[in-house]
C-alpha cells in the first residue's frame, strides 16, 4: 500500500527521502515494522483532524491573515502546535528562527519558551518584519523577548554566537534559503548547543519529496538536507508528517 500523500510511487518508496526502492538506498526498516497497519485511505481525514486539533486564538489569526495580505506563507496550526511543544520541551531560552514572515510560528515558539527566553528571528524582507512587530505586539509579546534581524540569513547566521542556542528553526523557501542549504545546516548545527534542536520546516516540500519520479531542482536540493542531516553523526533525527513536513533533530 503506498503511503505517500500524492498516492503516485511504488509501495514503500516514500520511506527513504523519495529513492525508488531499486535504488538500494532505502534505510534499513523491518517488514514486519512496516507501517501498512497504519497506513489507511483514511489516513488524509486523520492528518485533516490532527491540523485542526487545536483552535488558533486571534492574535496568531491576525498574523495570519496580515501573512495573506502580503503573500508571506505561514505554518499551518499543527506545525505551529509542534513548534510551541518542541520549544517548550526543549525549555528553548534562546531561540533562531530563519524566516519570519509576519510572525505566525514566531508566536507559536514565543509561546512554548520560557517568560525570559529571547527569539532571534531573521528576515530578507523589512515589510514582513514590520508586520511580524505589529503581530508581536498584538498578542502582548515584550520587545524585550524578541530581536528581529532584517537581512539575508547566511549573511546574518556567521554573526550569532556559537553553541549558543537552544533552538533553531530553519525555513525552507525557495529563492536563497533552498538553494543553499548545506551552509544553512552547517550554521544551524554550529549555533545549537548539545541537546539543542533543530527544526526545518517544509521537510516533504509540497509532498513531492517521497515522491521519486520528482526530481526537480528544489525537490532534490530538500531530500538532499534531508539526507545530509540523517548521515549526521551529531544529530538525531526523525522526520514528522505534520503540515509541510518537520524534520526535527536534537544536537547530540
Ligand atoms: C514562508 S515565510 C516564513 C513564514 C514563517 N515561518 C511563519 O510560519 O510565520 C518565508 C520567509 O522567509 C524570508 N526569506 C526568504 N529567503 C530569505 C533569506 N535568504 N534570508 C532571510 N529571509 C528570507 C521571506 O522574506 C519570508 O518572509
Amino acid at each position: 500500500m503506498c503511503t505517500c500523500a500524492s498516492g503516485e510511487h511504488d509501495e514503500g518508496a516514500g520511506l527513504g527521502w523519495g529513492e525508488p526502492v531499486t535504488a538500494g538506498v532505502r534505510p534499513r526498516t523491518s517488514r514486519a515494522a512496516a507501517p501498512e497497519a497504519i497506513i489507511s485511505a483514511d489516513k488524509a481525514s486523520s492528518w485533516v483532524y490532527a491540523e485542526e486539533f487545536l483552535a488558533e486564538d486571534d492574535a496568531v489569526l491576525a498574523a495570519r491573515e496580515r501573512a495573506a495580505q502580503l503573500g508571506a506563507g505561514a505554518v499551518p496550526p499543527g506545525t505551529g502546535a509542534a513548534l510551541s511543544v518542541l520549544a517548550a520541551a526543549a525549555n528553548a531560552r534562546t531561540v533562531v528562527e530563519i524566516g519570519t514572515g509576519t510572525g505566525v510560528a514566531s508566536l507559536y515558539l514565543l509561546r512554548g519558551m520560557p517568560a525570559d527566553g529571547v527569539l532571534t528571528t531573521i528576515d530578507a524582507e523589512v515589510e514582513h518584519h514590520r508586520a511580524a512587530k505589529e503581530s508581536f505586539a498584538e498578542a502582548g509579546i515584550r520587545s524585550t523577548r524578541t530581536r528581529t534581524i532584517s537581512g539575508r540569513a547566511l549573511d546574518v547566521l556567521p554573526r550569532l554566537t556559537d553553541a549558543a542556542y537552544d533552538l533553531v528553526l530553519l525555513g525552507l523557501t525557495s529563492g536563497g534559503v533552498l538553494e543553499a542549504a548545506p551552509e544553512y545546516l552547517t550554521q544551524a548545527v554550529r549555533l545549537l548547543r548539545p541537546g539543542g534542536v533543530l527544526v526545518v520546516d517544509h521537510a516533504l516540500w509540497h509532498d513531492r519529496v517521497a515522491d521519486p519520479a520528482r526530481r526537480d531542482e528544489a525537490t532534490t536540493a530538500v531530500r538532499e538536507l534531508g539526507r545530509a542531516v540523517r548521515a549526521d553523526e551529531r544529530l538525531l533525527p526523525a522526520l514528522l508528517p505534520v503540515g509541510d513536513g518537520l524534520l526535527v533533530a536534537v544536537r547530540r
